[in-house]
């Protein structure tokens, strides 16, 4: 007893070292990720926001305290006033305009992710849902800080990627990474062996469809 979020990265470790430090991730923050590669990431991640947006009303749904409530309600919002507006933006910069995105083919990789988070969450509680959604959330973050501590990752104008990992960096990314930590500690404190067993299973699930949605990246594949 007396888990915390540490324990589940630390129950799968391989397969969020491989999550984290994918080729896509390297490729991307030095610089050498193949255009269409990135076209085809973003285009499904515009399909991965919206039912990552839908997992927060399910939240709401499954939330037993105002709290709670409130904390899906600032989730939605923040997903559909400003991150779903912020990538239609950064699409267009990349050629992909508002029609092709609202006519999009689901990717596999995108059908089997984003629909297991909503699985876990219908079939579990809130603290199932939050541990599916962990690997996006934190997971994110914690690659926009790792390529900021690899000496192969270039900054500014001379990576085409620049502004992907100032998102995943931003003061506003890294405070619900920090609150989405600490929302997760407190409820691991007090579950039992056998339940955080369970965790690590969802968590480690997530973790892997993240890296295949990565490898999806790389191999445009459909
Ligand atoms: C696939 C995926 N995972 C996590 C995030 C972070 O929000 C994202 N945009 N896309």
């Amino acid at each position: 007893m007396g888990y915390r979020f540490s324990n589940l990265t630390a129950a799968c470790q391989d397969d969020w070292r491989a999550y984290i430090e994918h080729d896509f991730v390297r490729d991307l923050g030095d610089g050498t990720l193949d255009e269409n590669a990135f076209r085809h990431y973003l285009k499904q991640d515009y399909l991965f926001l919206i039912h990552f947006a839908r997992a927060y009303a399910l939240a709401a749904y499954k939330s037993r305290t105002l709290a709670d409530l409130r904390q899906a309600h600032e989730g939605l919002k923040a997903i559909v006033d400003l991150e779903l507006g912020l990538h239609v933006g950064y699409c267009q910069e990349w050629g992909i305009s508002e029609a092709d995105l609202a006519d999009l083919p689901e990717a596999r990789a995108t059908l089997a992710y984003t629909r297991y988070v909503l699985d876990a969450g219908s079939r579990g509680d809130l603290l199932d849902l939050h541990v599916a959604l962990a690997p996006c959330v934190v997971g994110y973050g914690e690659i926009a800080n790792w390529l900021n501590a690899q000496p192969s990752t270039l900054r500014g104008e001379a990576n085409p990627y620049d502004a992907w990992i100032a998102m995943y960096e931003s003061e506003d990314f890294q405070s619900a990474m920090h609150a989405e930590l600490e929302w997760i500690d407190a409820r691991l404190a007090d579950v039992t062996p056998a339940r955080f067993a369970e965790l690590c299973t969802v968590f480690r699930d997530a973790t892997r469809l993240e890296v295949d949605f990565w490898q999806m990246g790389l191999d445009r594949t459909d």
